[in-house]
């Protein structure tokens, strides 16, 4: 029969009294001298929290004497304390010593439950006394209950149908994102798929879902599963950050720190593992939760600070998981109300934080996408544009080379003192402009021109004032000699000879003589001197072209210059 208890179980927080220290040598015949000294100090009222305790507490609770003989569930509303001795005593005779925890398979518990609990006897009229030998590598809290089977599950059965809707939740995102993850492969969504598989693991293991449910008869696995867990969750955490917040280009410093961490992370759970090193590891794993959530809030920062979007999004996924795992301890230190949602603040916090960035994922997929796009278009009209440059260059360029190739060309037929055509034009242009007048049945007419006694000048007044003459002599003969396809080359030092396609004989006499005069009526001025220039000219025509070559008719002009010169320079012979 069940000793009778309120309907949501019986707390016996207020009763309990604790032996102070923590020195696991002390055996149960000590500790009860130890009672008897007066030396157990009571607790008070609030749930007893002792964090991590490296010996052994002891604990001692009265139970008062019930109307009849009845049976107590005494449960310890917790499902992470490795081993707890329990030793019931009426007057000076034991009358029971149990065993909890679980280091013990899952069965050995009196009611299948994920908290620790025991069957105690309780005789008619009788007050008992316990004593509670606690040892555990996990965090120590003592929440001790009396209950009733039918009050245990009535207290536990919503928060069960609660903790499934969570677990469920949890297991639908890591299938999603896991088929996700392999259509295509994007490291962000492995990490993800690993931190919610560890974090999944981590809350069952922690709530003692899994013992109860997935391994009860592994107290091993159990005991090894929550630091194995927790470095997994901090190793995919910060492994997820970094590349989910691109942390690389975002936040090198951070990442830096990031890459370091998940080897630390893998190599605490490692250790772990190692016998005696539980404990302590499973400490620094709990600092290191600290460290590392500070670090990943840096990167997120950082990286929203660069103007990443998603890490908008990671930022307040992030700080809902954070507030969550806050609540919890916030609410039992009495800074926030105790209430559903601050009692399961990491759950809420988690699934919440899963969902979002499960969100955040996606979107960042599209925006990576989208500015793929972008670049890639981008890159394309700029690829387009630098082809027409360099088009329009190269075009400019070989117009400027033809252009320079033309002011070569013309260079290379010009004299360089006077800027008249050169000889070598004249012994090119000559045979054309004779083969077209040929072809046209034109007649042509050709003038040579020497200046007089030129070597006086010269000798007279130095080869500048020469060059000067020279200059203003040829410029005065181009001036006249322009029409048509008339031009004027040097023939050589103070010659000069005149092509005239197209004139006949009068024409060509006419020039000549405009031309003898232009030079002679009009004194040629240079720097230092002011001088009387005369010209003497040998006209020659061919008014049927074909009959003689062009050299034929250069030599005739030729003579007739000669004749000029001999008949007293400053006239114009015919030949
Ligand atoms: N300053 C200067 N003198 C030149 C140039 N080319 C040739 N001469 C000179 O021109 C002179 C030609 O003299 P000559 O051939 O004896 O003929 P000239 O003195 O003009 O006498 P005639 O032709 O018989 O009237 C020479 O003294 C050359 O040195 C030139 O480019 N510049």
């Amino acid at each position: 029969q069940e000793c009778p208890v309120p309907a949501r179980g019986q707390s016996l927080t207020s009763s309990l009294s604790l032996l102070p220290g923590d020195d696991p040598t002390i055996t149960l015949a000590q500790a009860r001298d130890f009672a008897r000294a007066g030396k157990f100090r009571p607790l008070g009222a609030a749930t007893p929290s002792f964090g991590f305790v490296s010996g052994a507490l002891w604990v001692s609770f009265d139970l008062p004497a019930s109307d009849s003989e009845c049976k107590s569930l005494l449960v310890i509303e917790q499902s992470r304390l490795d081993r707890v001795d329990v030793h019931v005593f009426a007057g000076d005779v034991e009358r029971q010593t149990l065993s909890l925890g679980d280091a013990d398979v899952f069965a050995a518990r009196a009611l299948p439950h994920r908290y620790l609990n025991a069957s105690i006897d309780r005789p008619a009229g009788r007050e008992l006394r316990v004593f509670l030998r606690v040892q555990s590598t996990s965090s120590v809290q003592l929440p001790i209950w009396l209950h009733t089977e039918a009050s245990l599950l009535r207290l536990t059965h919503q928060e069960q149908a609660g903790q499934g809707l969570y677990f469920g939740i949890l297991l639908a995102l890591l299938l999603y994102n896991f088929a996700v993850m392999v259509s295509i492969r994007e490291a962000s969504y492995f990490y993800y798929v690993v931190y919610v598989a560890s974090f999944g693991m981590l809350m069952l293991s922690f709530g003692g879902y899994g013992f109860e449910f997935l391994w009860p008869r592994s107290p091993g696995w159990q005991n090894a599963a929550l630091p194995l867990s927790i470095a997994a969750v901090l190793g995919s955490s910060v492994a997820f950050a970094r590349s989910f917040l691109d942390l690389d280009r975002t936040a090198p410093r951070v990442a830096r720190l990031a890459r370091l961490s998940i080897p630390l992370a893998g190599l605490m759970g490692l250790l772990a593992l190692w016998p005696g090193l539980l404990l302590p590891m499973t400490m620094a794993l709990n600092a290191a939760m600290v460290v590392f959530s500070l670090l990943v809030t840096v990167g997120a920062v950082l990286s929203a600070m660069r103007g990443f979007r998603p890490a908008y999004y990671f930022l307040l996924a992030w700080g809902l998981l954070i507030t969550g795992g806050v609540a919890l301890p916030l609410s039992s230190f009495g800074l926030l109300p105790r209430t559903l949602v601050t009692e399961y603040g990491l759950q809420f916090g988690s699934a919440a934080e899963m969902l979002l960035l499960s969100f955040s994922l996606a979107y960042r997929i599209t925006l990576l996408r989208n500015e793929r796009i972008r670049v890639e278009r981008e890159a394309r009209e700029n690829l387009e544009q630098r082809v027409q440059e360099r088009t329009q260059a190269l075009s400019e360029t070989a117009e400027r080379l033809s252009l320079a190739n033309q002011r070569l060309a013309e260079t290379s037929l010009r004299d360089g003192l006077t800027g008249v055509f050169n000889r070598r034009y004249l012994d090119q242009s000559l045979p054309l402009r004779f083969a077209d007048c040929v072809r046209r049945g034109q007649p042509i007419a050709l003038l040579m021109i020497d200046i007089d006694h030129f070597k006086a000048i010269n000798d007279d007044h130095g080869h500048a004032t020469g060059d000067d003459c020279l200059r203003e002599v040829a410029r005065r003969l181009a001036g006249l000699a322009r029409s048509g396809e008339e031009f004027v080359a040097r023939y050589g030092g103070e010659e000069f000879a005149i092509v005239m396609p197209g004139a006949d004989r009068e024409q060509a006499m006419a020039l000549a003589e405009r031309l003898r005069r232009e030079i002679g009526d009009k004194p040629v001025v240079t720097e230092d001197t002011t001088l009387r220039v005369t010209i003497s000219l040998g006209v020659t025509c061919e008014e049927r072209p074909g009959e003689e070559s062009p050299l034929h008719l250069v030599r005739r002009a030729d003579r007739a210059l000669y004749e000029a010169k001999r008949l007293g320079r400053d006239q114009v012979c015919v030949a």
